[in-house]
């Protein structure tokens, strides 16, 4: 990993990940898999050190390549990025301009720019978007990628099937498949540095809608709502980790028992607020025909309820419906941010 010009500041408050390490889930060790179910239960963050195997060694090495792809895409001229701005034709994937989107119920722009690469689109078995040559040069390292992600997060539906003790019906491993069409992606981030007089939060406040997701930070900037209370903390990046969090789809499979929690990016902490925020992330969501309902089986029959998996949306419909809200284009004042909303209301 690249070192930071700029380090973390000491004196800011920092939220309080759990570190899990991958090699012990790989290797199925219960102590590990419960510190997994709290740390989900509790926040639904924590970090997950890849170091000290192959299959997270892996992925570092790939992200760290990718940092610089990313970097370099943002850096083509504005012209040209916008010509994979999808978004008119209600597509997700693609270039998302500065100030695209709303991040609150009043219309508020963001401050980033995003570039969503889709995983059937690198794999060959969905729609194909024009991307930049950049981008194109680069598919044999985004469909590596996108394998060692899938790899990881395996392990984890693994490791919370195991400790849920879901029966195998309930498998969340064989509703992320890597080959079935979904709506999994890769995305990259750039935000660039605000003038002090004028700093605003750069990605609006919101769960994730997926299942998990994988995110490699440089510098500050992501912050997270602590539970039960109406205080922002900053996440601090780790050296060799990544953060994962729990989208709503975990959150619905589960009928609550695991939680996704409020984040949004605003400027980053300290010094490093005058540097170019870029991040990397990988969204992994259910197979796009997989109801969104809570599973049967293990833990989550201890919940109360009865909604039953047929009578979910599934995780296509549900795609649409989260991101479009938030689109300039869509958007039509505080209904249409409310209507975006996921599962976060049910547990502030
Ligand atoms: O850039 C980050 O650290 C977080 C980005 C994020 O939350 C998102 O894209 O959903
Ligand atoms: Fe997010």
């Amino acid at each position: 990993m690249a070192t930071i010009p700029v380090a973390f500041p000491e004196d800011v408050k920092t939220a309080p990940l759990v570190t899990l390490k991958l090699d012990r889930l790989i290797q199925s060790d219960v102590q590990e898999q419960a510190r997994l179910y709290e740390a989900s239960k509790a926040l639904g963050f924590f970090y997950l050190d890849l170091r000290g195997c192959p299959e997270g060694e892996s992925l570092l090495a790939s992200a760290d390549i990718l940092f610089n792809v990313a970097k370099d895409v943002f850096e083509l001229p504005v012209e040209k990025k916008l010509t994979y701005d999808f978004a008119a034709q209600g597509k997700y994937f693609g270039y998302k301009g500065m100030g695209a989107e709303v991040i609150d119920g009043a219309g508020t722009r963001d401050r980033n720019e995003i570039y969503n690469i889709s995983k059937d689109d690198i794999l060959e078995i969905g729609e194909s978007l024009p991307q930049p040559g950049l981008v194109n040069e680069r598919r044999g390292l985004l469909k590596r990628y996108i394998t060692q992600n899938n790899a990881v997060l395996q392990t984890l539906f693994n490791s919370f099937t195991q400790v849920m003790k879901l029966p195998s019906s309930s498998s969340l491993a064989t509703r992320h498949r890597l080959s079935a069409p979904s709506g999994c992606h890769v995305r990259f981030i750039r935000a660039p540095p605000q003038p002090p007089e004028q700093r605003q939060t750069a990605l609006g406040e919101h769960t994730d809608f997926g299942s998990l997701t994988i995110l490699f930070n440089r510098i500050g900037g992501l912050q997270v709502l602590l539970p039960g209370s109406e205080e922002w903390v900053y996440v601090k990046p780790m050296p060799g980790c990544a953060i994962i969090n729990l989208g709503d789809a975990m959150v619905k499979f589960t009928a609550g028992l695991l939680r996704s929690n409020l984040h949004r990016v605003v400027s980053p902490p300290g010094a490093q607020a005058d540097l170019v925020r870029y991040s990397l992330v990988y969204f992994c969501r259910p197979e796009h025909d997989i109801k969104l309902g809570r599973l049967k089986g293990g833990d989550i029959d201890l919940v109360e309820g009865s909604a039953e998996e047929a009578d979910g949306e599934s995780a296509q419909e549900w795609l649409k419906r989260r991101h479009l809200g938030r689109k300039v284009q869509f958007f039509k004042g505080s209904e249409s941010w409310e209507g975006a909303k996921g599962t976060e209301g049910a547990r502030l």
